[in-house]
């Protein structure tokens, strides 16, 4: 119970210990240790109803984008939003938005990316007309699960909370389209920089833009955030990711498609992949978060670092 609070939580025994469902457990352990079930009135058949019919839908043929993703993510959200700097500026409600994007944010990935969703004209890419193609469909998905029959765990907020909720929801999970992770880093240095000038006044932040930038972050960050885990965690994580890619660089390949880079199973190299992803994505992102809530995300910008070093050293 206690290990739902730390950073690096081994999501993959809690996949082992659950028989495969570590999302259902993360997320009602969260749920429960922040006393939501009680705040949001949410009956626990309900929760388990719903989120299990989520774990469900995320696909656990994908190495990579399957339901362990997910528990790591929403976890890993939990642990963001605990961040002593952030105690009293986000409501319950938004705290409780951020945990259930984190949780839902993937739900029934194809594991194939949005470009190669574009390019081979499917289904999805029809539907969403090439526009954040992913990320529109586990929000679709998500919140048309919760219709199903009891399983509508925000059946007793009210109609305000629920429109809020799901707005918020739906700018979170949209925001984990990696085409939108520069306006989102520039936007986040830019409200860091400007606080800077507040001279250590606690966040206080009381414009919606604003508040979701953080929030949208958050989930990004967490989202992002396999390479400031363990390193074992992180070597799994990407044994897992390139497994995943390269299923997807054989498809591109048999198609006569231009095979992506990192997909291409005969070309990448592992380690210069990870060392570039760290370099120009992921270090930025969690040094502009890490300026944000200093100094409580140090521990993590130094794992990062050593895990950077680690693979640079492979090279
Ligand atoms: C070991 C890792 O750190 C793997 C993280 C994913 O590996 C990458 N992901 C990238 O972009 C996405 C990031 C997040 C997501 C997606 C794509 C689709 O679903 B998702 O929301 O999980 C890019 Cl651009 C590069 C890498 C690399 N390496
Ligand atoms: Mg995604
Ligand atoms: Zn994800």
């Amino acid at each position: 119970m206690k290990k739902i609070d730390q950073w690096g939580l081994e999501v993959f025994e809690v996949n082992q210990l659950t028989n495969g469902r570590p999302l259902t457990c993360v997320t009602y352990m969260i749920l429960q240790k922040r006393n939501f079930l009680e705040t949001f009135k949410i009956p626990v058949p309900t929760l388990l109803r719903y989120i299990g019919t989520v774990e469900k839908h995320y696909r656990k043929e994908n190495y990579y984008h399957n339901n362990i993703h997910a528990a790591d993510v929403a976890q890993s959200v939990h642990v963001l939003l605990s961040s002593p700097v952030l105690s009293s500026v986000f409501t319950d409600l938004e705290i409780l938005a951020a945990i259930f994007a984190g949780a839902i944010h993937d739900v029934n990935h194809p594991g194939l990316n949005n470009q190669f969703l574009i390019q081979t004209m499917s289904e999805l890419a029809i539907i969403y007309n090439d526009v954040s193609v992913l990320e529109n469909h586990h929000l679709a998905m998500a919140f048309k699960l919760l219709q199903n029959d009891g399983c509508d765990i925000f059946a007793n907020l009210s109609k305000k909370e629920r429109q809020s909720l799901r707005k918020m929801v739906i700018d979170m999970v949209l925001a984990t389209d990696m085409s939108k992770h520069m306006s989102l880093l520039a936007d986040l240095r830019t409200m860091v920089e400007a606080h800077k000038f507040s001279k250590g006044i606690s966040l206080s932040i009381n414009n919606y833009s604003d508040r979701i930038k953080i929030l949208q972050c958050c989930v990004h960050c967490a989202d992002l955030s396999n390479p400031t885990k363990p390193l074992h965690l992180y070597k799994e994580w990407v044994k897992r990711v390139l497994e995943e890619c390269w299923c997807q660089g054989d498809k591109e390949r048999n198609l006569g498609l231009a095979v992506s880079p990192m997909m291409d199973r005969h070309s990448v190299s592992v380690e210069k992949s990870q060392v570039g992803f760290i370099d120009f994505i992921v270090q930025p992102l969690w040094e502009t978060w890490a300026d944000l809530v200093y100094p409580d995300a140090n521990k993590i910008l130094d794992a990062l670092q050593e895990n950077r070093d680690y693979f640079n050293s492979k090279i």
